[in-house]
């Protein structure tokens, strides 16, 4: 029985068509279904168990999963976009994503032809397994502050890895643990007693015989994280070398050279091409974002059209928790979020293919602007989908709590996105750097790309907001505007206040909670633009570009609304434009509310990888958490162990020991 159904037939557009505006293009849609049911359809990818086990266990259980998804990957000869679907559905971190996501792509940026030529055969095949071990005890963000040294011996042509502190210890990198025979690991380059900036070296840790550490090497797991289940079936490590020699020849080269002498030789490949591993993964992390969110919102919204509560006259049913206008503010921006940040991320993607090309070709023009899109689209999609994961959770009452909802779980493996690739706050500070150089050169040079708005900031300083009516602001024109004047004029104005301080950095240090909020304006404003530019593509499907478009005003009438006293406070809106913004938001709740189900039925998530009852596709939710309650394994008997020996004698104890 489908108890939605009701709420699929009141959609007005073509759901099928739908999929494929989410998916990006038919071909990917069908690649990523076919993946999706040849996970849900294999008993080795069951996961509803995984927050009951124990440490050992899960991660057994992990590695199983892990060598059967490779296994099909081989006999099924999956191409490389099969694998990352299948690595998303089977909904698992896993050694293995460091091993693909960070350890190859870090060999495939700085090695030389001769590095990739050796390492990326063996390294492919997994006939080595490799992490990114770059976060140490004492510094993370701080990538230049590393304590890990790397001593060139022209003696022996050999750098000597040494840990020289306890805070130099690798601490965190992913599949370290227990798992990895190799890692890039992250060290000073010291060279005739000169310290030449950190770099990337290829070491192996473990015996390919017997996966024992080798000599000099002390390695293991960091321990238990937030949550059950969750990030816990990932192998987080811990790393300490003691004078362990590795050749020359592994320190990965692209960026600057180390001769048989001792010479340091620098290329013409700028040495921020060090942390262009981060660019790649910090793309790939906003991608996921969508992901999430649209999982938590395709939960949320499911169970609020299934929950009724209150209003119940004269017998007849009660009103579903979805038709609440509170309800509505809080799910339908996330709904809105979830699909301004699979377009968004799908142009991130776009761009980081353009930029790779162009850095296998030697030109980085380019990369500064990369590096600010990665670092603050990542930064605000994951702040928001942690923000959001955790509202689907409030969204679902007090049955959001049970893990059996899925979402505990989707949090605890969710959140630390907002730290690992980089602190959120760090990034958008990075973000506000490029920003005001933007802005410091406006004079001489033309800005391009996400930043060409800049260019007309003589006007967007003078012109204000020409919308009369509520109806005025459903135009692209009025709210991309909208977002250009109020990023434009923060980081005006933000450079001007810096101007104020002799010493630039230290204006930085003290403005820098204003800077955040100019970065997180221009990113906003990017996701804004980057959705009115999908929606100007040929999208087929009856009713599918007209149900984006609505989706499109929510995203950003919500932003203005919440940050309206940006809008305000520059002078570009005035009270009453910014109250009629919130009353157009309201008409278009109503317009979301009959499509919410087709628009979440539209991530086409099976039910295995939503992992949620309260998130069932049929909407039979009430049966089912009675059912799972009985699966508890404290429901295994009526009396529980323990029961004899601690509670008993408690009720058995005579009263006159007790004076309460
Ligand atoms: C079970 C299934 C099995 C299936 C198997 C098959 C699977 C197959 C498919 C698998 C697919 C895999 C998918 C991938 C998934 C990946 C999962 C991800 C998991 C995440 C794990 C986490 C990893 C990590 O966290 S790694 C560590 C990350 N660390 C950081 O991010 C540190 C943050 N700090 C920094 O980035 C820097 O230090 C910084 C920038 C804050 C400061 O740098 P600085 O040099 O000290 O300072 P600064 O002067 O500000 O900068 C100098 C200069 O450089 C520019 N810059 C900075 N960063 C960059 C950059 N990244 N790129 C380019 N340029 C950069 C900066 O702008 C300055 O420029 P100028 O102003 O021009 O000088
Ligand atoms: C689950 C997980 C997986 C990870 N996997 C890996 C991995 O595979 N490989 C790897 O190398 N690393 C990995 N890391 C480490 C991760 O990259 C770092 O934790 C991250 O970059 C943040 O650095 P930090 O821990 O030093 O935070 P810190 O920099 O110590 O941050 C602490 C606080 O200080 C603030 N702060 C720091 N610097 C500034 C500043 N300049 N201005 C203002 N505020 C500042 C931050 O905003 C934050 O609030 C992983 C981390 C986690 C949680």
């Amino acid at each position: 029985m489908d108890y939605l159904s009701d709420e699929r037939k009141k959609s007005d557009f073509d759901v099928e068509a739908m999929k494929v505006a989410w998916a990006g293009s038919i071909q990917e849609f069908q690649l990523s279904d076919r993946m999706a049911k040849l996970v849900a359809n294999d008993p080795v990818f069951e996961k509803f168990t995984r927050p009951m086990l124990g440490r050992k266990e899960l991660l057994k259980n992990t590695l199983r999963k892990s060598a059967h998804a490779w296994k099909l990957i081989i006999d099924l000869r999956l191409s490389e976009e099969e694998a990352k679907w299948l690595r998303l559905y089977v909904d698992e971190p896993a050694y293995t994503d460091l091993h693909w996501g960070m350890f190859i792509p870090a060999i495939e940026g700085q090695g030389t032809e001769e590095q990739k030529k050796k390492w990326l055969p063996l390294a492919k095949k997994m006939q080595i397994i490799g992490c990114y071990a770059q976060t140490e005890l004492g510094h993370g963000s701080n990538v230049q502050g590393l304590e890990t040294t790397a001593t060139f011996d022209t003696r022996t042509d050999e750098f000597i890895m040494h840990s020289p502190t306890l805070t130099s210890s690798k601490w965190w990198p992913g599949g370290l643990g227990k798992l990895s025979t190799h890692a890039v690991v992250y060290a000073r380059l010291i060279v005739g007693g000169q310290f030449h900036g950190v770099h990337g070296f290829i070491v192996q840790l473990r015996s390919l015989e017997d996966h024992s550490p080798l000599p000099g090497i002390t390695v293991g797991d960091i321990g238990l994280k937030f949550g059950n289940g969750a990030y816990n079936t990932m192998d987080n490590g811990v790393l300490r070398f003691d004078h362990v020699r590795i050749p020359r020849n592994q320190m990965l080269m692209r960026v600057s050279q180390v001769t048989k002498e001792g010479k340091i030789m620098q290329s013409d490949v700028p040495r921020q091409l060090i942390y262009g591993t981060m660019v790649y993964v910090r793309q790939t992390i906003v991608a996921d974002a969508s992901k999430a969110l649209s999982r938590a919102v395709c939960i949320a919204t499911r169970y609020s059209a299934v929950r009724r509560q209150f209003g119940s006259r004269d017998g007849g049913p009660e009103t579903q928790v979805i038709d609440y206008k509170t309800q509505q503010s809080r799910l339908f921006p996330l709904l809105a979020s979830a699909y301004a940040f699979r377009f968004v991320s799908e142009w991130l993607k776009s761009l980081y293919l353009d930029v790779k090309q162009r850095l296998e070709a030697n030109e980085f023009s380019t990369l500064p602007e990369a590096h600010a899109c990665t670092a603050g689209l990542k930064s605000l999609t994951t702040t928001a989908t942690a923000d959001g994961i955790e509202e689907c959770r409030k969204l679902c009452g007090g049955h959001g709590y049970l893990v059996s909802s899925g979402l505990p779980e989707l949090f605890a493996v969710y959140i630390p996105a907002c730290t690992y690739e980089g602190d959120n706050v760090v990034l958008m500070l990075q973000v506000a750097r490029f920003l005001v150089k933007t802005v410091s050169e406006l004079g001489h040079k033309k800005p391009v790309g996400t930043t060409a708005y800049m260019g007309r900031v003589a006007s967007l300083m003078q012109k204000n907001s020409a919308v009369q009516t509520a109806e005025g602001w459903l135009n692209p024109g009025a709210v991309v505007e909208a977002f250009e004047s109020r990023a434009a004029r923060m980081a005006v104005r933000c450079a001007q206040e810096l101007a104020k301080f002799g010493n630039p950095e230290e204006g930085f240090a003290e403005l820098a909670v204003d800077l955040v909020e100019v970065a997180v304006s221009h990113c906003q404003l990017i996701v804004v633009t980057k959705f009115f530019e999908k929606l100007q593509q040929d999208i087929p499907g009856k009713g599918v570009k007209e149900s984006l478009e609505v989706l499109c005003y929510v995203y950003a009438l919500f932003l203005l609304h919440k940050h309206q006293g940006d809008f305000l406070a520059t002078g570009y809106l005035t009270p009453k434009q910014a109250s009629l913004a919130n009353a157009q938001l309201r008409t278009l709740y109503s317009k979301v509310r009959p499509n919410a189900i087709a628009l979440v039925d539209s991530f086409s998530y099976t039910d295995h990888y939503l992992g949620s009852i309260l998130g069932r596709y049929d909407g039979n939710v009430y049966p089912k958490l009675y059912e799972a309650a009985w699966e508890d394994p404290l429901n295994d008997s009526d009396v529980i162990d323990g029961f004899h020996q601690y509670v008993q004698p408690i009720l058995k104890q005579r009263l006159h020991s007790a004076k309460l």
